[in-house]
């Protein structure tokens, strides 16, 4: 059984509080976009190990036994024992982009391991096992436009359709902790609340329409800055930072045409329509 985990990307990003429990309080819109790895699952006939993991493409962090699709995995065998798997992961999505790459495959592994094998949860059981794996991870089980907030976990669907826009995705070779990005933020009210901010034509955006991690991720590395403001220069209506960086999205208006490139080597770039 196989399947495409997408990514999303911000619509607006607020950080509004920090916790006592030092995680912080957000508002954003997610919003699902067409930029996928493949994932597929098959039961496995090795009586030694529960998961053998191959991984293909583009490299990732870290040891196969941390990678998200194998804490997906533990996660229900724990409940259902369930039989050995073979996992095919084609990585296409670039990690540390505030793409949510890793918290995409988490949720598709969790559904597929549900369809496979016919354990009949829920979405919303689905959802309450994704936010074990990662902040944002229950946005991608039923992966529509949703306006969240808590700690980027409480959700409403919304009404948003950017059908007909093409999207640009640019991300340089730069890093950005997440972790790092949350403690660098000085949590404050919008004077734009996102939810209304969103409800505005994509024209208006521009002025309305934050990531509050820009403020504090562009002027450490500068490069990620001059991405947003060479799409805009390119004609974009609308170009954000996405979650913490280091990946910027700018979305054109139907009919105009997408850049070429971005002059700069070494950057990652996909285009695509939503
Ligand atoms: C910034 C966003 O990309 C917005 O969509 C996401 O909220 C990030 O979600 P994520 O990558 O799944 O984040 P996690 O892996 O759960 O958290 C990484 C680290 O970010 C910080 N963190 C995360 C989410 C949140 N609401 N407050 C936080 O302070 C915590 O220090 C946490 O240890
Ligand atoms: N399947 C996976 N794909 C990508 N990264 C994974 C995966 N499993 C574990 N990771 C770890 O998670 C880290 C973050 O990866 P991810 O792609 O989710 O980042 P991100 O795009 O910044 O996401 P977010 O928007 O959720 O912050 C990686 O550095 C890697 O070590």
């Amino acid at each position: 059984m196989i399947a495409f985990p997408n990514i999303k990307i911000n619509l607006g990003l607020s950080i509004t509080g920090k916790r006592p429990d030092g995680y912080h309080n957000l508002e954003t819109v997610f919003y699902p976009v067409a930029l996928e790895d493949a994932l597929e699952i098959r039961t496995s006939s090795e009586t030694e190990n529960k998961i053998t993991l191959h991984q293909y493409g583009m490299e990732i962090a870290g040891n196969p036994e941390d990678n998200l699709v194998a804490k997906a995995y533990s996660l229900l065998d724990k409940e259902f024992h369930l039989p050995p798997v073979e996992i095919h992961l084609y990585k296409h999505i670039p990690s540390g982009a505030g793409l949510g790459g890793g918290s995409s495959d988490a949720a598709f592994m969790l559904k597929l391991l549900n369809d496979h094998f016919q354990l009949e949860l829920s979405e919303e059981q689905l959802e309450v096992y994704a936010a074990t794996l990662g902040a944002d991870c229950a946005f991608f089980i039923k992966n529509k436009p949703t306006y969240a907030e808590g700690i980027g976990n409480l959700f409403s669907p919304i009404e948003l359709s950017l059908s007909g826009y093409q999207i640009m995705i640019v991300k340089p070779n730069v890093f950005v902790s997440t972790r790092e990005a949350f403690s660098n933020i000085h949590p404050h009210r919008p004077e734009y609340p996102v939810k209304e901010a969103i409800l505005r034509p994509v024209a208006e955006w521009k002025d309305i329409l934050i990531n509050d991690f820009e403020a504090s991720v562009f002027p450490q590395h500068p490069v990620i800055g001059e991405i947003k403001r060479k799409l805009y220069h390119q004609g974009a209506t609308y170009a954000s930072m996405s979650g913490s960086g280091s990946s910027v999205f700018g979305l054109f208006a139907p009919g105009t045409s997408l850049p070429e490139t971005m002059e700069e080597s070494d950057v990652f770039c996909f285009k695509g329509k939503l």
